[in-house]
């Protein structure tokens, strides 16, 4: 225990495992848990009267029972013994070979083949955050900085496992990014940015970090260099494969922000059993292609070259179907190249997986063959970069067994041939039977004895067995060890001497296999940067096949990218609900289209289930998967390439706890205002709704007034249940009132889903509570009311009023053109709110309010 205590204060975070004898063995605290997470029994031990718990599990069972103590989010230190017990007297030495956390795992039980399993350091810099993500099981490292929301964005895309983040900044984080995430809080001096250079220069042998094009980024360099520290203070440091480092070109992608991810339903749902886009769209056949997939969804270009690409991909692959089904043969046969190379460079791969290499890396060649005798361009590029690896699988070959056991200790690992003196000592273990029946057959004779036997016990090894009947003719040389009912057993100096030199041989055996296995695993990290980048190209080829699938059978098809900033959308289809439908019922097509010019706003209104979300919705999913270089569920689209999308759902559909829920839309929807591009696009689904019609009304009227007056004239979507909003169109002339059809038949109404061009004029919210099946006295009572209510209340009277309060307010804040409010303007839009400090802020404001002052005393 004393040996334990010593070893637990040197790990107070981490559930430790304590091996003892056959059994890793947990106490106190840890047994409490670890009987808890594992279902296993909690006993007690009297340890000199202090009482102890205690929970453990027999050793070989440790790949049952680690993922399910890591998947509970623990930290594990695994002590072993670190010497043979039998070789010491006193207390046999102990200490931690690894610390398996949440965001350091190997092991393929922890690990989930088609995601990335991300350690990620979050810096907290002055003005802004610096933030690092490591897949330690692929080698990908990754460096980005940014404000908050940017920040925000990238957790929520790239999901990482475990954050380290400084004690310090505990509060902080947690109030920024929520308790969604399992953090570690580490110590403040890891922090720094002299320490992190240090850190990362010494790994990657470097003098600067220039040649990774990261130099810049301080905070993110700070970030990255606790990640790599963190990776020595858990016993991970063969990391050859992490070879690299690199930034997350935000620029190049399209922004969304985790609003936006959230309401599309890209790969989270809110309902865990609900369809994702991802789902949907995730036709990959190998574990990097899906990882790539969820970078590619996570990351969508800008670059229309780029894009095209990739559509050029898919409609080549289209057409060819016999080219599209051997690639996919191809990668079927590959196992995770990229997991695999990591495990040669962590040192942790068996033999069984280096099989699966070479096997994988063999499949690699129809590919390559298949890809550069393509006409198309980008396939011949994939394989002109795919690496053949002749010397690696030959070597693989010569010295590995086809059926190499998982463990090396097992035996027939290195093939036969491969060593001289392996072979031999395989020969004398191996011979050892007829070497034993030639003997039986001289014993037998010299002794005339016709019963002898030859076996071995684990008592006394090999020994001769002689029936009672012909006791008295055996030899005085041979010595007695046992005595049975109607027999002896005897060994003898030959049989002794056979064994030591068997025995001896199996050892030789093992302890040679093994030499001569880690010799192979040295020498095969030679290959980790060739046998990444076929990983990698094999992923994107994957992700492309994928795409043609999807494409065939869902009928998608090629959208036209270009630099206008138009969008058209002819039979556009929403990818994940059309898939969703009851059988026999078909999605219904729509057409959109929205530019800066004439049609910059699109005021959708149309009664509760009409399908307005789904318009809003469909629309940045296509453009997001146009973007991704797939093909949409679409006639046709041509898409003038966005930069940023945005989405807000009214606060009623998104009940989140704590804040108020106006509140909370009201601030997602400032950032957007605060935030637009001409090439944004922004769907604004009942926002308004959270709060009492007036002012719901009111505040939807002044949002779509700013949008339309903004210099941006950022093309919008606004689903609306306030037909009122549809005055708008007479006064704004880029707004254009749009509904989704329904037809009244006698007090029903029937969905036709279409949108066409016209306001509409109520809600039909009762006649959607009666198909819900309201007790039919609820429906009587509701339209009653809402009769009396429309009476006093007229819409029309609601309407101009806003009219009348338009005229006499010019809101337009670009209009104005005083020149004071000029200054202001000036003052306000010039200012750098990123590197304002509170005190600023207000000192400015007290400006402006003299300025204003000063102007109105003048005035009077
Ligand atoms: N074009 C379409 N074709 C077929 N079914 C559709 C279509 N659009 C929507 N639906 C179906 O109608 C349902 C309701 O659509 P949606 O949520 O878009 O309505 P909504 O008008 O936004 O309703 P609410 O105002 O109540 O939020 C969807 O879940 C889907 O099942």
């Amino acid at each position: 225990m004393k040996q334990y205590n010593t070893i637990k204060t040197k790990y107070p975070d981490a559930l430790l495992l304590f091996r003892v004898g056959d059994f890793y063995e947990t106490f106190g605290e840890d047994a409490i848990k670890a009987s808890k997470i594992l279902g296993i029994i909690l006993t007690h031990r009297n340890n000199g009267g202090d009482r102890t718990e205690l929970a453990g599990f027999p050793h070989h069972s440790l790949n049952t029972y680690l993922p399910k103590l890591v998947k509970a989010g623990q930290r594990v230190a695994i002590c072993d013994q670190l010497e043979d017990p039998k070789l010491t007297k006193s207390i046999v030495k102990r200490g931690v070979t690894e610390l398996v956390t949440p965001g350091v795992a190997l092991n393929d039980d922890i690990l989930n083949a088609k995601t990335n399993n991300f350690l990620c350091a979050v810096h907290f810099g002055r003005k802004l955050l610096g933030v690092s993500f490591l897949d330690i099981s692929t080698g990908e490292f990754l460096v980005a900085e940014g404000n908050e929301e940017q920040i925000d964005k990238l957790l929520q895309n790239l999901s990482p496992n475990e954050i380290l983040v400084s004690k310090a900044n505990k509060k902080e984080f947690t109030e920024l990014f929520g308790t969604q995430y399992h953090t570690f809080f580490t110590e403040d001096w890891l922090f720094q940015d002299d320490y992190a250079l240090e850190t990362l220069t010494k790994h990657f042998k470097t003098n600067s970090l220039k040649g990774f094009g990261v130099d810049q980024l301080t905070h993110g360099i700070i970030a990255s260099g606790v990640v790599l520290h963190y990776l020595s203070e858990t016993q991970h440091r063969q990391l050859q494969h992490i070879n690299t480092i690199k930034r997350i070109a935000e620029e190049e992608y399209i922004w969304m922000d985790r609003f936006t991810i959230k309401n599309l339903e890209l790969y989270h749902s809110s309902n865990s059993n609900a369809v994702t886009l991802l789902d949907v769209i995730d036709h990959t056949i190998s574990p990097m292609g899906g990882r790539m997939l969820k970078r590619w969804l996570a990351l969508p270009l800008k670059n229309i070259e780029k894009i095209r690409r990739r559509h050029q991909v898919i409609s080549h692959l289209k057409v060819d179907g016999t080219l599209l089904q051997k690639l996919q043969t191809g990668i079927k046969q590959m196992g995770d190249l990229e997991r695999l190379i990591s495990k040669v460079a962590t040192g942790k791969i068996h033999p069984k997986e280096v099989i699966q290499l070479k096997n994988s890396l063999e499949a690699a060649i129809p590919i390559k063959q298949l890809t550069t005798q393509s006409s198309n361009e980008a396939l011949k590029l994939i394989g002109d970069q795919l690496h053949s690896c002749d010397l690696l699988r030959a070597k693989i070959k010569e010295m590995v067994n086809e059926e190499a056991p998982v463990n090396v200790l097992k035996g027939n690992t290195i093939a036969q041939g491969y060593s001289e003196e392996l072979d031999e000592l395989r020969g004398l273990a191996f011979s050892g039977k007829e070497y034993l029946d030639k003997m039986l057959e001289r014993e037998t004779e010299l002794t005339g004895i016709s019963s002898l036997k030859i076996a071995s016990n684990n008592v006394f090894g090999y020994y001769i067995e002689v029936r009672n009947t012909h006791k008295d003719k055996v030899p005085d040389t041979w010595i007695r060890k046992q005595t049975l009912v109607n027999a002896e057993r005897y060994i003898t100096e030959e049989l002794k001497e056979y064994e030591a030199k068997i025995l001896g041989a199996e050892e030789r055996i093992q302890l040679l296999e093994q030499q001569l296995f880690a010799q192979l695993v040295v020498w095969m990290q030679e290959y980790i940067v060739p046998v990444q980048n076929n990983a990698r190209q094999i992923a994107i080829l994957d992700c492309l096949c994928g795409f043609t699938q999807l494409a065939i059978s869902n009928h998608y098809n090629e959208p036209q990218l270009n630099d206008s900033t138009e969008l058209e959308i002819i039979g556009g289809r929403h990818p994940v609900i059309e898939k969703q439908l009851p059988l026999g019922e078909a999605y219904i097509a729509n057409d959109l289209v929205l530019n800066r010019e004439n049609q910059q706003i699109i005021m959708i209104t149309g009664p509760n289930m009409s399908g307005k979300s789904a318009i809003l919705r469909q629309t940045a999913l296509i453009v997001l998967l146009a973007q991704m270089g797939s093909f949409v569920p679409a006639e046709s689209a041509k898409i003038g390439y966005v930069d940023k999308i945005f989405t807000r759902v009214g606060a009623s559909d998104n009940i989140s706890m704590g804040e108020s829920t106006f509140m909370v839309e009201m601030n997602e929807t400032a950032s957007i205002l605060n935030n637009l591009s001409e090439r944004s696009l922004i769907l604004l689904d009942e926002i308004g709704r959270g709060t009492s019609t007036y002012d719901g009304i009111s505040i939807a009227w002044a949002i779509s007034e700013y949008l339309h007056e903004h210099p941006a004239r950022a093309k919008t979507l606004f689903a609306t249940h306030y037909h009122e909003l549809n005055e708008m169109a007479s006064t704004f002339e880029r707004i254009k009132n749009y509904n989704v059809s329904v037809k009244e038949l006698k007090n029903k109404v029937l969905f036709l889903r279409k949108l066409t061009p016209g306001g509409s004029e109520h809600s039909f919210g009762i006649h959607v509570a009666k198909m819900a099946g309201m007790p039919q006295q609820v429906i009587q009572k509701a339209n009653k009311i809402l009769k009396k209510l429309e009476k006093s209340h007229s819409s029309e009277e609601l309407t101009d009023k806003l009219h009348a309060v338009q005229d006499e307010m010019q809101l337009s804040f670009f209009n104005l053109d005083d020149p004071l409010l000029e200054q202001i303007k000036e003052e306000i839009t010039t200012l750098d709110i990123n590197t304002l400090t509170p005190v600023e802020a207000l000192m400015k404001l007290n400006e402006i309010k003299r300025l204003l002052t000063k102007n109105k005393k003048a005035s009077s």
